[in-house]
């Protein structure tokens, strides 16, 4: 069983991650985190935030020499810009008098719509949005990123396989149909200013990005996740919650404004016939495969051996800058909603942070499929697996 957790706030002192659960041997630095953590900030279209703040890592357990010990990885994620925060999201008590001549401190009575705010002040009690913000804020996926980068390496080193992700779409400007980044483009995909893998629509969705700021306004999108070297038979068919395409739904509507996931061709494939929507089985000299792969690499809850794809839809951001109606909840009089400032659009990092959460799923599904206490017997597990397939 693999399980993991984090904790902390947008403006606390670092955010934590636990993973239990992996085997000992799986590969992973410091610096590989650290390059992980570096991706998610990276998009054009995000805030002035990403550019003053540095995430700042710590292995605190469960590694040792560059190697897993089998025991839970804990890391810890420090954000720089805590001594100005030190006060307003202290632990312990401060001292009123020292709170009410802090601006930062001001309450946020201005709930912003699409934001966790409103809904998490009824449920907690608060009278202001900051209890709610710390947390329902995106910051957290830090967090997630450091975690799944250890999973990525245990998938890749495990079963060879390769996560990536791209961005299909933001707001209406979208790749064209068929497009499929391999492992090799990531390098690419990297590069590119909101990590979209056709050059043509990058250039589009960075003119529409700053039409939106120009605007005052914000931008959503779609976004890709994409694991090639998958073996047949991750996940089960036997019951709802072991299937791998509700656990990867799951993972992935956990990302802060998420609001949509396909599987495959999904939503698509609803609007076709049955002959045009399945993937015929033809045995070729590399073993059986698909003649094509609408399905996404998931039939039946399990991994058919093909690509797994898999979309995440996020909503536009909900700190608009030509701000939205609400009210100010210590008048009850009709208000604009708080804004400071905000990303126009984080889809790119939405994109790294999905493909955290999916190598996460997939490593879980591992471990369950192949077990072993070392990367070696899980190893050894999947070589007898493979070896024994009686079609493949
Ligand atoms: C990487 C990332 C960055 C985000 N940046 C912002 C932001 O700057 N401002 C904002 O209002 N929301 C931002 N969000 C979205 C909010 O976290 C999200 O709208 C909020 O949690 C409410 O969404 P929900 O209804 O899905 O929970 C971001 C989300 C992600 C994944
Ligand atoms: C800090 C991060 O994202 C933040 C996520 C976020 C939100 O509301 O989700 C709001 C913004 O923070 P602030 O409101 O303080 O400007 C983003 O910068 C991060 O991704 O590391």
């Amino acid at each position: 069983m693999l399980r993991w957790l984090t904790a902390g706030e947008s403006h606390g002192p670092a955010l934590v991650a636990i993973l239990e659960g992996l085997p000992a041997g799986v590969e992973v630095t410091t610096d590989d985190i650290a390059a992980a953590l570096l991706r998610r900030r990276a998009g054009y279209g995000r805030g002035a935030r990403m550019k003053f703040e540095q995430d700042r890592v710590t292995i605190v357990g469960g590694v040792r020499h560059g190697r897993t010990l089998g025991g839970p990885v804990a890391i810890e994620v420090a954000n720089s810009e805590w001594p100005k925060w030190e006060q307003v999201m202290a632990a312990d008590p401060v001292d009123p008098a020292v709170l009410a001549d802090l601006a930062r401190n001001e309450p946020l009575t201005r709930p912003r719509p699409g934001h966790a705010d409103l809904a998490g002040m009824q449920k907690y009690g608060h009278t202001e949005a900051r209890p709610i913000l710390e947390r329902a804020s995106a910051r957290e996926t830090a967090a997630r990123v450091a975690i799944g980068e250890v999973a990525r390496r245990f998938v890749h080193q495990l079963l060879g396989a390769r996560v990536l992700s791209h961005v299909v779409s933001m707001g209406g400007v979208a790749v064209p149909d068929g497009l499929l980044p391999r492992p090799d483009d990531l390098e690419r995909i990297d590069a590119d200013p909101v990590r979209c893998a056709d050059p043509e629509t990058s250039a589009r969705m960075v003119a529409e990005v700053d039409d939106t700021k120009k605007a005052g306004d914000t931008l959503g999108g779609v976004v890709e996740v994409l694991a090639y070297g998958l073996p047949p038979g991750l996940g089960s068919h036997v019951h709802w919650d072991r299937r791998l395409d509700a656990r990867l739904a799951g993972a992935l509507m956990g990302i802060q404004a998420i609001k949509g996931v396909e599987v495959g061709d999904g939503f698509r494939t609803a609007a076709r016939r049955g002959s045009d929507a399945h993937d015929e089985i033809a045995g070729t000299p590399a073993g059986v495969r698909r003649t094509s792969n609408r399905a996404g690499g998931v039939e039946g809850g399990m991994t058919t051996g093909e690509p797994l794809r898999v979309r995440a839809a996020m909503k536009p951001i909900a700190t608009v800058p030509r701000a939205l109606a609400t009210i100010d909840v210590a008048t009850g009089e009709p208000a604009r909603a708080h804004h400071q400032r905000s990303d126009v659009t984080a889809v790119p990092a939405a994109g790294v942070v999905a493909e955290a959460m999916v190598a996460l799923v997939l490593a879980e599904a591992a471990v369950e499929k192949f077990g072993g206490d070392s990367v070696e017997e899980s190893g050894r597990n999947l070589a007898g697996y493979l070896a024994a397939l009686r079609i493949s």
